[in-house]
């Protein structure tokens, strides 16, 4: 591993927005390997690039043998986070949240767990959350908060001109209640998030220090919003967030979705998500200046992201349905590579019948009138699974297919449909 401190490293990686005591976390750090966490609210059933913010520099800490607790909000998952909506929550039931619970776990440790020996804990704060009653929690805890502070928290005070619930104003009251709780039980002296929590991060220290005396060390830590060149939501695609889950956002979209970051981008980029060093990113950056046409930043971001988070294998498919797509050379893709790589083009379903092919393509809508597919097949317009057909008496059948589920054809140079075969 590299030799710079941690804190150089988030420093020269820009992944540091704002910290509660900047040389007393850079002097503890240097002393010792520290216990740190970081919390995620199973909302859904998938993580998306945008929660990997985060989760990066846990993983960085990882890397340095800090120990990173990683926290799963079972319990805060239940009332739901206001910071950064202007609008309440609806409540998910709790058999949803479970449901999450396992999906968000297995995803971290898919992240986190290492084949060497670096220390990982993951928590539910349902755990230790469902056990406390109404009048403990009101005399332990709400005795340490006084309503003139939790109002004036940027997440609560916006909201008062909208209205905001009793449930979601105690959320910084139960994300408090983790750090001191994890801060006593586990010996974790820093949290970090994204930038929206420094409220609940600073509430939690302020109930730290109440509840364990002014001398207790603990400190917390905030990313910068990841903001793009170009003025839109990072992490989002035409098609929506991108997913770490794979039936949601299959790798080889993932891998496109880097490999098409904006040059003002990419550095930031590989910076913030990879783990490549100082030097290799350097010499990527010049790169960028003097053939930026060859796209290499990106490429390598796409590479080193797309094994992070999937794997080798699911790189290399990507790779190749990326050259196929390219040549237009699609023969060798398998039908679950053909999936993958059409998934957002234009759908048809189709029957299993063999079929004239001009019959076919005007019965799919594909062609608006047999005079015109006849015409576009003879020109040699049309190609089936990336091979031109010029002949109108072609016959389309389960044969032509890739593994009786797909065939694909293009008309004129990029227009392709993706045709489902059932029964
Ligand atoms: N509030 C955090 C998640 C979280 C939950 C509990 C914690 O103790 C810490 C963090 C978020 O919405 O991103």
């Amino acid at each position: 591993m590299s030799t710079m401190n941690i804190m150089d490293e988030l420093e020269w990686r820009d992944a540091i927005n704002q910290q509660t005591d900047a040389e007393g976390l850079r002097e503890l750090v240097s002393e010792k390997k520290i216990a740190l966490y970081c919390g995620v609210d199973p909302t859904g059933d998938s993580m998306h690039i945008g929660h990997l913010i985060p989760f990066m520099v846990m993983k960085r800490f990882q890397t340095y043998g800090h120990h990173p607790v990683i926290l799963i909000g079972g319990a805060t998952g239940t009332i739901g986070d206001p910071s950064g909506r202007s609008s309440e929550r609806t409540l998910q039931t709790l058999e949803q949240v479970q449901d999450n619970v396992d999906a968000l776990t297995a995803q971290m440790k898919k992240l986190f767990v290492t084949d060497n020996d670096a220390k990982l804990t993951m928590v539910n704060n349902y755990d230790w959350t469902h056990t406390i009653n109404v009048i403990d929690f009101l005399r332990d805890y709400g005795k340490n908060f006084t309503v003139n502070a939790m109002l004036a928290k940027d997440v609560v005070s916006s909201r008062l001109d909208s209205g905001i619930s009793f449930t979601e104003f105690s959320y910084q009251i139960l994300q408090s209640m983790d750090f001191h709780h994890l801060f006593t039980a586990e010996g974790v002296q820093l949290q970090i998030g994204g930038s929206d929590q420094w409220g609940n991060i600073t509430s939690g220290l302020d109930l730290i220090r109440k509840k364990e005396g002014a001398e207790a060390k603990a400190f917390g830590l905030t990313i910068p919003l990841m903001l793009k060149s170009d003025g839109t939501k990072f992490g989002k695609s035409a098609g929506g967030a991108i997913w770490l889950d794979p039936a949601k956002t299959s790798p080889y979209e993932f891998y496109q979705f880097w490999l098409n970051s904006d040059d003002r981008d990419v550095i930031k980029y590989l910076k913030y998500f990879t783990f490549l060093s100082k030097e290799e990113i350097l010499e990527l950056e010049q790169k960028v200046t003097s053939e930026p046409g060859k796209r290499e930043a990106q490429r390598v971001l796409a590479e080193e992201m797309t094994k992070f988070v999937h794997d080798e294998e699911a790189l290399a498919q990507a790779v190749k349905i990326s050259a196929a797509l390219f040549s237009g050379d699609i023969k060798s893709l398998t039908a679950d590579e053909i999936e993958q790589g059409f998934k957002e083009m234009p759908t048809f379903e189709a029957t299993k019948e063999t079929k004239n092919i001009v019959d076919w393509l005007v019965e799919l809508g594909i062609e608006p009138s047999k005079r015109q597919a006849r015409e576009d097949i003879t020109n040699g317009a049309i190609s089936m699974n990336g091979e031109r057909v010029q002949d109108v008496n072609t016959e389309v059948s389960v044969e032509n297919s890739f593994d009786g589920r797909y065939i694909i054809i293009r008309k004129g140079k990029k227009k392709y449909s993706l045709i489902r075969l059932v029964d």
